[in-house]
């Protein structure tokens, strides 16, 4: 669930863009990269790693100019480690085009063989979002007329995307010399919204991932691209937008809402903190229906993203919240580490029990969601160590039964707690005195609660019904066999060695 930022702005934005990425840095701790625009000429750096640790003042110094692009990485694509697949990507041709990408392509197998045959452009990498950089260059090569590029010219290319591409897709672009380039895919999956403020006379843009990147830079919610919708933004400030898609529906992932978007944004007219306040409420009632009895002492939630849920549902059931867990505020988010070993070591570092609020108490955990169960069985754990008498575990989200395929890295079925297991199995395996989930149902009335204008969310994670129409069996055991943690390109240190193209890397060495 990578972060993507950019800006057209009047006055230098390489902090501005530095400043976002941090508050996206939830969304992707694997690799960050900004390019700016001055003239003609593109300034990137990009690295491995959290955004703070990627760039250092002499790599920011060199990102000059007024617009730019940037991007943090949660891979659905090819490996964590490789350097060469950190974003944004660069083609030469034509004019140069940078591009930065948040989601999952479903069909790059595909465009690749075409690209190939077809367009003869080369791939380097194992990397959907190349792919798609690609497609999109070879179909404005194709609209450009002379040495000009027009304003049609992009949208026709847009719509080109739209007709090859397949999977989601929420993307910021740079054309050298010309402007800053947005879209959406037609089923609106990833999120992407629009912000503008004045500087210098003239109305200034940012595109971001989520909204809460905007408020955090000055910036005021325009609105959310439409889903397949094109946006041009000139280098000059001038603004064009058109629906570049036959057919569209809105389609949020209902995910984004459940965890991965930060509580203080706005993800298609919805808040996400709102959303997760309805969500413990929902939640609340189920409880009532479910257990009765209710000899449920006290409500804790596993920070972070769960806290809101929790608090909702405590006050809907009249019962006590506690903070029974203590986060390590020092170690990142453990479900988009690269890894099992990984993220079950970091449960433990990242959370501890405060003792005497669990000694002889009957404790209800929740979490937002429960998808491995990685975090689940570390914390039933320690509660039952720290004392606690029964310890019931409730899931702010439905079970995770079914793979991702559109940007979230749960590729197998075999890796999801949920699958092939009843409540009762689960409840088990994790060590609880039982489990609850949040019913699809109410989990959907949540969210549509907040926006009443959304009707459908992308759900597959919980229910296996894919939005795009071309998720296969055969397809699924196709990625499970790449993806699942075994298959991994992680795991082929040759991977890592990649030539990346896009990257001057003795120079930044240098640096
Ligand atoms: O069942 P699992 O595979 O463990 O995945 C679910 C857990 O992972 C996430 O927490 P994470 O630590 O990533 O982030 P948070 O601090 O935002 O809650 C999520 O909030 C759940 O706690
Ligand atoms: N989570 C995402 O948005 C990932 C973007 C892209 N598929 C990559 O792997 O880099
Ligand atoms: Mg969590």
């Amino acid at each position: 669930m990578c972060g993507i930022l950019g800006v057209v702005g009047q006055s230098p934005v390489n902090q501005l863009l530095y400043d976002g990425l941090q508050v996206l840095q939830h969304r992707g701790q694997d690799a960050a990269g900004i390019v700016t625009s001055s003239g003609k000429t593109f300034h990137m750096h990009k690295g491995s790693g959290m955004v703070r640790d990627v760039f250092r003042t002499r790599n920011m110094r060199s990102l000059m100019g007024n617009a730019g692009i940037a991007h943090v990485r949660y891979p659905t694509a090819g490996s964590a480690s490789s350097l060469a697949e950190a974003q944004p990507f660069y083609v030469n041709s034509p004019f140069g085009i940078v591009l930065a990408h948040n989601g999952n392509l479903t069909n790059t197998e595909e465009l690749k063989a075409d690209m190939f045959r077809h367009d003869l452009r080369h791939i380097n990498t194992n990397s959907d979002s190349e792919v798609l950089l690609n497609v999109f260059a070879h179909e404005l090569a194709a609209r450009v007329e002379g040495f000009e590029l027009s304003v049609e010219a992009i949208f026709g290319a847009i719509e080109a995307v739209h007709r090859r591409v397949r999977g989601a897709y929420a993307v910021v672009a740079l054309i050298a010399g010309y402007g800053l380039v947005a879209f959406r895919d037609p089923n609106g999956i990833r999120p992407l919204v629009i912000g503008s403020t004045q500087g210098s006379g003239k109305t200034e843009y940012m595109f971001a991932s989520e909204s809460v990147a905007l408020d955090c830079s000055g910036f005021s919610i325009l609105r959310d691209v439409e889903p397949g919708e094109g946006v041009f933004v000139s280098f000059d400030g001038d603004f064009h937008a058109r629906p570049c898609a036959k057919e569209v529906r809105h389609a949020p992932c209902l995910f984004e809402y459940v965890y991965f978007a930060r509580p203080d944004s706005v993800i298609d007219g919805a808040s996400v903190y709102q959303s997760r306040i309805v969500m413990g409420e929902k939640l609340g009632e189920k409880i009532r229906r479910v257990l009765p009895a209710l000899d449920i002492d006290v409500v804790m939630p596993i920070p972070d993203t769960s806290r809101p849920s929790a608090l909702a549902l405590a006050n809907s059931l009249g019962l006590p919240y506690r903070e029974g867990f203590i986060k390590n505020r020092y170690i990142g988010r453990t479900f988009i580490m690269p890894g099992q070993a990984v993220r079950k070591k970091s449960v433990r570092q990242k959370l501890n029990p405060v003792a005497c609020e669990f000694k002889d108490r009957n404790v209800l955990l929740v979490d937002d969601s429960i998808v491995r169960g990685t975090t689940s069985k570390e914390i039933v754990q320690m509660a039952r160590d720290a004392g606690a008498r029964k310890v019931y575990f409730a899931s702010a989200a439905p079970a995770v039964r079914f793979p991702n395929v559109y940007g979230i890295d749960m590729p197998t079925r075999a890796e999801l707690l949920a699958t092939g297991r009843t409540e009762q199995e689960i409840a088990e395996e994790i060590g609880a005195d039982a489990v609850i989930y949040q019913d699809l149902a109410a989990l959907q009335e949540a969210v549509h609660s907040v926006n009443p204008k959304l009707h459908e969310f992308e759900t597959s994670c919980f229910d296996g019904r894919y939005i795009t129409g071309d998720i296969t069996a055969a397809y699924l055991d196709a990625i499970e066999c790449a993806r699942g943690d075994g298959g991994k390109k992680d795991e082929n240190p040759v991977s890592t060695q990649m030539i990346d193209l896009n990257l001057n890397v003795a120079e930044q060495n240098l640096m």
